[in-house]
């Protein structure tokens, strides 16, 4: 069966997206509350109890929103590291002893044939992380919610046959746009969110034949729009001398309001 996933949601309303394999289906972040969480999972035929533990990137809403309830209600373990656990501690409510399960970063633990690493990555939250996983030789990795880029996250992500990341903003579309000019700049600093701009020029150092997609994620709804986010992304990998026929590599949409289809990450 290999890999199969679908971004349920994906923005700053809300993130969750499903992984699974022939043994192993696990929940990324649970960023809505429990009941749109069940609703996006039975758009795809799938149903909590399929569920067999939720994997935390960091502790900001839009990730945990529904952590605790999702948990309670399908006794599913949380994995975290231990600075996101003491962030979520006041969020999430009671949860099990044996479901507080801790995953630091930069480890790698095995869920039956599922592998996960997990990596760390530069965002404004206790020790915020995104997650490769692997099947055989098969490898999907999710990175969002970075505003910068790191050659060990470049390392960590790099080969994936299909990638999730961040095209969060447009430059100029945030800059004029109506938020506080002190969340601008938290927004375009270095522990903020990646732009379409910085989105297209991590993938032109990264496409090296084996990505056969991208799934732009985490897009904001006040500055960028999805055809906007492919554009820039393609023109900054072409600035960059990376040129694609759209039969070798393709961006792919995630919504903030319904899931992706399924994919199989071994599809070409
Ligand atoms: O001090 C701050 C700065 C920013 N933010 C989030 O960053 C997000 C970027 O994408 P967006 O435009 O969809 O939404 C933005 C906000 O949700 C925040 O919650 N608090």
């Amino acid at each position: 069966m290999g890999i199969s996933f679908t971004v349920l949601s994906s923005g700053s309303t809300g993130n969750a997206t499903v992984v699974r394999n022939e043994d192993t289906t696990l929940l990324i972040d649970a960023g809505l509350s429990a009941k749109r969480i069940d609703e996006l999972l039975k758009e795809r035929d799938l149903s909590g109890e399929e569920l067999d533990g939720i994997l935390v990137t960091h502790e900001h809403s839009d990730h945990v929103k529904g952590l605790g309830a999702m948990a309670r209600k399908y006794n599913l373990p949380i994995y975290a590291n231990e600075k996101t656990w003491f962030a979520i501690s006041n969020a999430v409510g009671q949860i099990a002893d044996d479901n507080r399960r801790i995953l630091e970063t930069g480890a790698t633990r095995e869920f039956e044939s599922l592998r996960v690493e997990s990596f760390g990555i530069s965002h404004d939250a206790a020790e915020p992380v995104g997650y490769s996983f692997y099947d055989g030789a098969e490898k999907l990795s999710v990175a969002t919610d970075l505003g910068y880029v790191s050659d060990k996250v470049k390392q960590a992500i790099s080969d994936a046959d299909v990638l999730v990341l961040e095209a969060n903003h447009d430059v100029e579309m945030l800059r004029m746009g109506r938020y506080p000019w002190n969340i601008k700049r938290r927004i375009l600093s270095d522990i903020g969110h990646l732009s379409n701009e910085m989105a297209g020029a991590i993938l032109s150092e990264l496409l090296t034949g084996r990505t056969k997609r991208t799934y732009l994620a985490h897009l904001s709804r006040d500055h960028n729009m999805m055809e906007l986010a492919k554009m820039t992304v393609r023109d900054a990998m072409e600035d960059r001398g990376c040129f694609y026929k759209d039969s070798e590599f393709r961006l792919c949409d995630t919504y903030y309001d319904r899931p992706t289809p399924w994919d199989k990450v071994s599809e070409p």
